[in-house]
């Protein structure tokens, strides 16, 4: 183990790190209440602030999975596909079987220049969690409950608010609902058998309604949707903790851009569309398995200094009176931190995950 990667494996440094984030994000947190008063005079000027301010909290993750970690990010892709990443709406729909998916998909919101505005569909829980959550209630993040009969209505009404952004995002929807398990895959595929549908080996069948809603809604807003597959080289199983311990991964992405105009209106249609999607995307993954790449040519978007200078500016900044004071309140201050860190990546943690989608379904549905 060189020097370097032994500093980054010692508990001071992650309470240091821990003490960063979390002082900067409640700033942040403090900053975006600030703000609730403009959006009654300048809406639009509110979400750009907000859109800064949550860049700052967000691409401290980025930073350290892309700095701290040294991550490897490869994007396969269609080059003419390329040049519209980042220059438009779009609806992404991703795999959900991974601790730190959503950090990869955080990694190239930056390398494309729309993180701070990036959108997801939520479970409503994550609201709570303060600083990611409370951040995100700032930036018009869609919450749902995963109870259709409560979500058809809110859902709607929070993608229409999207309508008039005023700087491109991308919408994230793991359409799985839930975190890949091997029970709630054996539940998933007897819901696939009782529908008559083929089974799927490396996806949970997709849950239709939440992306029927979203492309109804996103029409004329959003221009593609970027079908997207993740997996790691050498079947690398990673987490936060690693993250934060500086393990490096090999993240492989392949995104296919998909014209809205492609995907049906109709409800039954589309969710035929989508389930056909999840067979494709299957297919790729069995690719991945077999030959250890994506099909079709790679590019690595280059990553971008901001989020390092970003990190580095709340450091500074942090770190000074810490440096000055020394006392036993900065001390008690970092470890508190890190304790609530640690409860906040147990949220990322797939094994205590929700039980949604674990229960039994009967199976004589057609
Ligand atoms: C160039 C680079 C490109 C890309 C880069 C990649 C990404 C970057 C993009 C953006 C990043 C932005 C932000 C990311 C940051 C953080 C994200 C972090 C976390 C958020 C993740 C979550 O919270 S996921 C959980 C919440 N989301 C969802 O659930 C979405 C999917 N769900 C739905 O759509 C649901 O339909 C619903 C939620 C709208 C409603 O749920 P409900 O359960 O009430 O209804 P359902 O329709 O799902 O259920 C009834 C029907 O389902 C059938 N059923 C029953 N059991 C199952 C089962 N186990 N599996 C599948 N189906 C089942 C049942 O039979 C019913 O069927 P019907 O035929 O009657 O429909
Ligand atoms: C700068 C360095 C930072 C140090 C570490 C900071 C850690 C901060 C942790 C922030 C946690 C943010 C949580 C948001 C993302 C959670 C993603 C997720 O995967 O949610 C689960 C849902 O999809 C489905 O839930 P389940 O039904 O599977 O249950």
């Amino acid at each position: 183990m060189g020097v370097l990667q032994l500093l980054k494996s010692q508990f001071l440094c992650h309470l240091i790190i821990c003490y960063v984030f979390v002082v900067s994000g409640l700033i942040i947190n403090l900053l975006q209440l600030c703000t609730l008063p403009l959006w009654l005079v300048s809406k639009q000027l509110a979400r750009r602030i907000n859109i800064r301010l949550a860049y700052c909290v967000s691409s401290q993750m980025v930073a350290a999975l892309e700095w701290w970690s040294g991550t490897e990010c490869t994007l396969y892709t269609d080059p003419k596909s390329y040049p519209l990443y980042g220059n438009e709406n779009a609806i992404v729909v991703l795999n959900h079987s991974f601790e730190i998916d959503f950090l990869c998909g955080w990694t190239f919101c930056d390398r494309f220049g729309v993180l701070g505005s990036s959108k997801v569909l939520a479970k409503k829980e994550l609201a709570y969690v303060p600083i990611i959550g409370w951040m995100w209630y700032f930036l018009e993040i869609v919450f749902c409950k995963r109870k259709w009969e409560e979500d058809r209505r809110t859902v709607a009404q929070s993608l229409q608010n999207l309508r008039d952004y005023p700087e491109n995002y991308w919408f994230l929807l793991y359409c799985e609902g839930t975190r890949f398990t091997p029970k709630k895959h054996q539940v998933s595929m007897q819901v696939a058998e009782s529908k008559g549908l083929p089974k799927l080996k490396y996806h949970l069948l997709p849950r239709t309604k939440g992306f029927w809603v979203t492309v109804q809604n996103l029409r004329g807003t959003a221009a593609a949707v970027y079908d997207s597959t993740l997996n790691f080289r050498n079947n690398e199983s990673p987490t936060l903790l690693g993250i934060l311990n500086g393990k490096k991964y090999h993240a492989d992405l392949y995104v296919r851009r998909i014209p809205l105009e492609m995907i049906p209106e109709d409800e039954a249609e589309c969710a035929a569309w989508l389930h056909k999607l999840y067979q494709e995307k299957d297919s790729f993954q069995e690719h991945y398995t077999q030959t250890g790449c994506f099909p079709g040519p790679t590019v690595s978007p280059p990553r971008r200094p901001w989020s390092l200078i970003n990190w580095l500016f709340w450091c500074c900044l942090l770190l000074y009176p810490l440096d000055n004071i020394l006392n036993v309140l900065s001390l008690t201050l970092s470890f508190t931190a890190s304790l609530g860190v640690r409860w906040m990546i147990g949220q990322t943690e797939i094994d205590k995950g929700s039980s949604y989608g674990n229960k039994e379904v009967p199976l004589n549905r057609n």
